[in-house]
């Protein structure tokens, strides 16, 4: 199984971008959302001053279950993704699904901060796109899909989006293999077409672990278009 981390700021086009590759890869491939992770619960250290729950600190999220659900995955065996409903901003009480496909597109805030997490994907990507441009798309995408209010996202963005933007999530592209801008449409035509090319030649397999890989030294050569 070939696993895509897509990382970046709320706003790049993350999920936008995943749906994109779905429509180009010709295997079987899904996506796995990582806000499906957030806790129920936030860690109360992490509250802001004025007493709201930090969404975009590495501590909001259920790490231990997304290491064991990756690796499961990796493994060739199925997971049941926790559902987080944005509205209420808690885990509900069914879970969805996902069964191993050839390509899974693991894509959220932080998809590529965890080392771990980092030696299972195959291919790690960050969407760097400005921050005119993202607060623009969250506050039309929060306040039509997820049931906020223009001023509570301005609020939020203040207040913890923009700093922990800067602190935690920027500094994840020195962990990317391939960072992609605004315009995603090449980016998602060469990682497409690459994906294509190696289940073509038999590199990868349904449901394989690392160890029936084969070809590792040819993939990590080829894809690592960020440092050519
Ligand atoms: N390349 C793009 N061009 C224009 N609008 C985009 C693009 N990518 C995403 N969007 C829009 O921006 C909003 C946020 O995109 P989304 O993919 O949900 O971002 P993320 O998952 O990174 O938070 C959505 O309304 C989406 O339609
Ligand atoms: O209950 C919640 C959980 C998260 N958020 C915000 O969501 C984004 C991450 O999701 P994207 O799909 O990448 O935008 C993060 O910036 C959190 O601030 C929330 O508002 N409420």
């Amino acid at each position: 199984m070939y696993l895509i981390g897509i990382s970046g700021g709320s706003g790049s086009g993350k999920t936008t971008f995943a749906n994109k590759l779905i429509n180009m890869v010709k295997e079987d491939i899904s996506i796995l959302h990582m806000d499906s992770y957030y806790l129920n619960v936030q860690p109360q250290e992490h509250y802001t001053a004025k007493g709201n729950p930090n969404y975009d600190h590495p501590a909001a999220f259920d790490w231990e279950l997304l290491r064991t659900h990756l690796s499961e995955l990796k493994r060739g065996n199925p997971i049941e993704v926790p559902v987080y409903d944005f509205v209420s901003s808690s885990r509900l009480q069914k879970t969805t699904t996902l069964n191993p496909s050839d390509v899974i597109v693991f894509e959220g805030i932080f998809s590529i901060f965890d080392k771990e997490i980092r030696e299972l994907l195959d291919i790690r990507c960050f969407l760097h796109v400005d921050a005119d441009i993202r607060i623009a798309r969250r506050i039309n995408r929060d306040v039509n899909e997820r049931g906020r209010t223009l001023q509570s996202v301005i609020a939020q963005y203040y207040e913890t989006v923009r700093p922990m933007y800067n602190k935690f999530l920027a500094p994840q592209k020195d962990y990317a293999d391939f960072i992609i801008g605004e315009e995603t449409d090449i980016a998602a035509s060469i990682l497409s077409a690459k994906v294509n090319e190696l289940y073509k030649i038999g590199k990868y397999c349904l449901n394989t672990t690392n160890l029936n890989r084969g070809g590792l030294e040819v993939d990590n050569h080829q894809v690592n278009l960020n440092h050519d």
